[in-house]
């Protein structure tokens, strides 16, 4: 279980291809996440203490796009509720093979951790099961636009009353000046950990046709759409912000 520092953008490509969640991002996603996303380290420990507030006996909770577990991770250190299971769901094959393998590492170093299902599916046709927590932490946003509300409004049918979504996303801003600020700040973050010019703008253009961020106005009111009562943001850092909506 290696993971090796992220130079995936570092040399000059001659064609930049749509970014994939394959092997060789596996291998450097943990420095790659930590790196790149300011507050990461920070979102995902807290998630496992809201989740705790949220969770209710005999239960699902879902980690959707679950990457490399680092979210179910949590959830099993910090929720104590009786006969709960964590769901992690990836549709990238290299994804979930390598969770397995953390969760196992996990397993072999705790005690009484909540049991856990890795599995390799699509989320838009996936079958929910009751669930008191679901965590999207930047998943969303890879999703196509158009699928968005359809997700949401089946993640809330799928909740029981006292539970939650935790939404984490990167986020766009109406204002330009806003966006514009944010998007530098967010520049100079990742210049901060040793990623180069270079590196940024591969990147950058990578993700610009998979990733598609939308801004809190149209998360919170296409998640009043779906069916959520309420949405109240809990953190953000620059332009990336975690969201619970409750049922
Ligand atoms: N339709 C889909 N079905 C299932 N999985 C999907 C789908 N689309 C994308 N994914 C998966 O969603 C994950 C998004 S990364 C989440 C980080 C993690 N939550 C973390 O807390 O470390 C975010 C990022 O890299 O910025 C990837 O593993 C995709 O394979
Ligand atoms: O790198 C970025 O600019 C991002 O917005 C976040 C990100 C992190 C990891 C994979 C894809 C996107």
């Amino acid at each position: 279980m290696s993971h090796d520092p992220d130079h995936l953008f570092a040399k000059p490509l001659p064609h930049v291809p749509d970014f994939v969640f394959n092997e060789d991002v596996v291998r450097v996603f943990p420095d790659m996440i930590k790196r790149s996303v300011p507050g990461y380290p920070t979102i995902v420990e807290n998630i496992g203490v809201l989740a705790a507030q949220f969770a209710q006996p005999d239960s699902c909770l879902y980690d959707l796009g679950c990457s490399l577990g680092a979210v179910t991770q949590a959830l099993r250190r910090h929720v104590k509720a009786d006969n709960c299971r964590v769901i992690a769901v990836d549709n990238s094959a290299a994804m979930t093979t390598r969770c397995n393998e953390y969760l196992h590492a996990q397993d072999s170093m705790f005690q009484e951790l909540l049991p856990v299902s890795v599995i390799e599916a699509d989320i838009l046709t996936l079958a929910f099961e009751p669930a008191s927590l679901v965590a999207l932490n930047f998943t969303l946003q890879f999703i196509p636009p158009e699928q968005r509300p359809a997700l949401l409004a089946r993640i809330r049918q799928a909740l029981l009353p006292g539970g939650a979504l935790i939404l984490s996303e990167k986020l766009r801003f109406e204002d330009e000046q806003e966006h514009a600020l944010l998007t530098d700040l967010h520049i100079a973050f990742k210049r901060a950990n040793g990623y180069s010019e270079l590196e940024i703008a591969q990147k950058r253009s990578a993700i610009e046709n998979v990733m598609k961020p939308d801004s809190l106005e149209t998360h919170r009111q296409r998640l009043l759409d779906a069916g959520f009562s309420k949405v109240v943001p809990w953190f953000q850092c620059l332009n990336f912000a975690s969201l619970i909506a409750l049922p």
